[in-house]
């Protein structure tokens, strides 16, 4: 099976887990679309979603779902999305795709957290894959400093193709930090999120996971944390 056809099985499988006339939380990247086009599916069964970037709230019309602003809605029954790295006690490194913000503040308000997965994404140790930090970009070099001293590699995310600072839905930048084996996630989270000009860091540790598809060659893991 190749790695899209892992994310596809897992997309159909997540089905399950969305609660009928409800508004659903839904993720960024390429797992969550295929998810987006799972939905379309049964999009008379739900009432519409919140998006966790300006990709997915387009893909979401595109497909006739209603797309709420989540200041209206108080709470969410399911959050569905991908992730770069998930650890068996469900903590998550997220922000390949630039969305970690706005995908930690709806996850925030979702009662449960289905991630979607192709199998190699599961670890025993995260780091290999670099933790995007979003920042306000008049804090960019401070946090850069500040980041280095907990032991990685800090490199500012570039336009793909160009020289100039990759800008996210908020107005941020992205600074990537290569090379940290992450030993207790919850505690880096702590550490990453009190740098003065952090506006999230890519960790979804205090908050997980509550449930992982995971796509195997042999089929869908569920993993329950
Ligand atoms: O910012 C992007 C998100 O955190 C994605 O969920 C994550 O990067 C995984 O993306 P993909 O499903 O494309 O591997």
């Amino acid at each position: 099976m190749t790695q899209n056809e892992l994310k596809q099985a897992v997309a159909r499988a997540a089905i399950e887990y969305v609660v009928e006339n409800e508004i659903i939380g839904v993720g960024t990247g390429s797992t969550a679309n295929f998810f987006i086009d799972e939905l379309a599916k049964i999009k008379h069964r739900i009432k519409g979603a919140v998006a966790s970037s300006e990709a997915t709230a387009a893909r979401l019309r595109g497909h006739g779902i209603e797309v709420y602003d989540l200041n209206d809605v108080p709470e969410i029954a399911v959050y569905i999305d991908g992730a770069d790295e998930i650890t068996n006690a469900g903590a998550m490194i997220k922000g390949g795709g630039a969305a970690l913000t706005r995908e930690k503040i709806v996850a925030s308000v979702s009662k449960q957290f289905v991630c979607i997965a192709d199998g190699s994404k599961l670890v025993e140790v995260m780091g290999k894959f670099p933790l995007p930090v979003e920042v306000l970009p008049m804090a960019r070099a401070s946090v850069t400093r500040a980041l280095a001293m907990l032991g990685g590699t800090p490199k500012l995310r570039l336009k793909p193709g160009t020289e100039e600072a990759f800008i996210t839905d908020n107005g941020g930048m992205i600074i990537d930090v290569a090379g940290l084996a992450i030993a207790d996630p919850v505690a880096l989270e702590q550490q990453v999120n009190q740098i003065v000009g952090v506006i999230a860091v890519g960790l979804f540790a205090a908050r997980g996971a509550n449930v992982c598809l995971l796509g195997m060659a042999d089929g869908v893991k569920t993993l329950k944390f």
